[in-house]
């Protein structure tokens, strides 16, 4: 078992590039079941989600092949195989198994999801509109049984607006006899780039990135080749780095459009930011305006970039507010960032954040994936030396995260363990 070692004090500069979105690379896998032939999928990045879900693949007897980046899927051996326990429960997108394999085989059991504890994550738009589309659903022991003797297009509301749930019901409904159309849909990149595999599988969608997804069921869908969008995620974290430790820092390979609420947001706080081609530079000046964020459903501000812009604020002048109107829960990294001196209050759901301080090395842990982000950025912007365990969460979203910010002039490794650490971190 690894931690990070973080010394803070070094200032960003220079250029790192984005891998391809996690939260799209974890649908894309999936939706590769539902072909009759080949799958190629470029451009993915290289982290722990991506190799569990292609191992699911395999567990259903598909064939996959990886080379760097790419990966090629043979779906023409999978059966529907139960999934109930096992690697499932390691990751939240294994639920796009669900989908995926109701579309094709008309039955999935799968074990309930994983993914980082943000507060409870309900499935019930999901199993709303696997039903609709005439799925028998039952939770027996903790896996979710869905069954169909026939998939029927249907008319789906959205109760609440859900990327999960946007995704799900598309993967179910390509294939379904007739016309579906999903209102309230989530608008997210994402969900664009899943479509447009599907779309290039030969499914007929109109209307993603709008708030009404109308899907024509076709009775096959054939391989295809498809390149990942960049991860505006990884990007958004990296520019809240440059803002917080950097002198000019380079994103390249972003798509700027995908985080104007963000960027939007450091330009108040008086940081300079230029969009260019597929790039964008980040040059932070000092010192820097508080702001308050609340995070929506897109094109709000991402609740995945809440965290790591969390720690921003406790180096602006003022206070700042953040409130989490998705996973309202999400703030195991504020106690964290107290260890490091933060003055962070929580009042009524939303974080409250005063500063400017100067924050201190410690002893933390990632709870989960961007907490993990969170404490990378406290530990570029501290005093001395920060140690950061539970490293598997980093490893989930971030490819090679230690290297690209070495290169961008930042001094971070990691280390082994030793047993003493591991039983303190264990018992933690
Ligand atoms: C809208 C949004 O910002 N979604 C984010 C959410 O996606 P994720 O797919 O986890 O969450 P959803 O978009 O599905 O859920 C959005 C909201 O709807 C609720 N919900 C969802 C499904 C359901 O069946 N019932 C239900 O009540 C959730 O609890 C949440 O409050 O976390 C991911 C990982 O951090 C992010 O990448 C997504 O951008
Ligand atoms: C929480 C995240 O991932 P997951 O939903 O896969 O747990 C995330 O990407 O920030």
């Amino acid at each position: 078992m690894q931690k990070m070692l973080v010394e803070g004090g070094h200032t960003l500069n220079g250029k790192v590039r984005i891998s391809g979105a996690k939260n799209s690379a974890v649908a894309l896998l999936p939706a590769a079941i539902l072909a009759d032939s080949d799958v190629t999928i470029e451009g993915l990045p290289e982290i722990s989600d991506v190799y569990t879900l292609g191992d699911l693949l395999e567990e259903i007897g598909g064939k996959v092949m990886w080379n760097g980046q790419t990966v090629h899927i043979d779906p023409e051996h999978m059966i529907s195989m139960p999934l109930p326990n096992g690697k499932v429960k390691k990751l939240r997108a294994s639920y796009y198994f669900m989908g995926a394999m109701l579309g094709k085989f008309k039955q999935a059991v799968i074990g309930l999801p994983g993914g980082c504890h943000l507060g409870p994550r309900p499935i019930d738009q999901h199993i709303k509109g696997f039903e609709a589309l005439g799925a028998k659903v039952t939770n027996e022991q903790g896996a979710i049984y869905i069954r169909a003797e026939e998939l029927t297009g249907a008319r789906i509301y959205l109760d609440v607006v859900s990327v999960g749930a946007t995704i799900n019901i598309m993967l179910a409904a390509v294939k379904a006899k007739g016309k579906t159309i999903i209102e309230n849909a989530a608008k997210e990149p994402e969900i664009i780039d899943v479509a447009t595999l599907l779309t290039n599988m030969g499914a007929q969608i109109k209307g993603v990135g709008t708030d009404v997804i109308r899907i024509e069921g076709v009775p096959s869908l054939h391989g295809c080749r498809h390149t990942i969008i960049p991860d505006r995620i990884e990007a958004g974290t990296y520019a809240i780095a440059a803002a917080a430790a950097g002198n000019e820092v380079v994103i390249d390979n972003v798509i700027s459009q995908h985080l104007e609420s963000l960027l939007a947001k450091l330009r108040e706080m008086g940081v300079t930011v230029e969009e260019g081609d597929e790039q964008l530079l980040i040059a932070s000046k000092q010192p820097l305006k508080s702001v308050d964020i609340k995070t929506l459903v897109y094109p709000g501000f991402p609740t995945d970039l809440q965290q790591p812009f969390t720690t921003l604020l406790t180096k602006t002048v003022n206070t700042g507010v953040v409130t989490d109107t998705i996973y309202s829960a999400r703030l195991k990294h504020i106690d964290e960032l107290r260890r490091m001196n933060a003055i962070i209050k929580v009042e009524g759901g939303s974080a409250i954040i005063s500063g400017p301080v100067q924050l201190e090395g410690a002893r933390v842990k990632a709870t989960d994936l961007r907490a993990g982000a969170a404490l990378i950025v406290a530990g570029l912007m501290a005093n001395g030396i920060t140690e950061i365990t539970g490293l598997e969460h980093i490893d989930r979203g971030y490819e090679k995260i230690t290297e690209k910010l070495t290169d961008l002039g930042a001094n971070v490794w990691r280390e082994e363990m030793n047993d003493q650490e591991i039983e303190q971190f264990q018992n933690s």
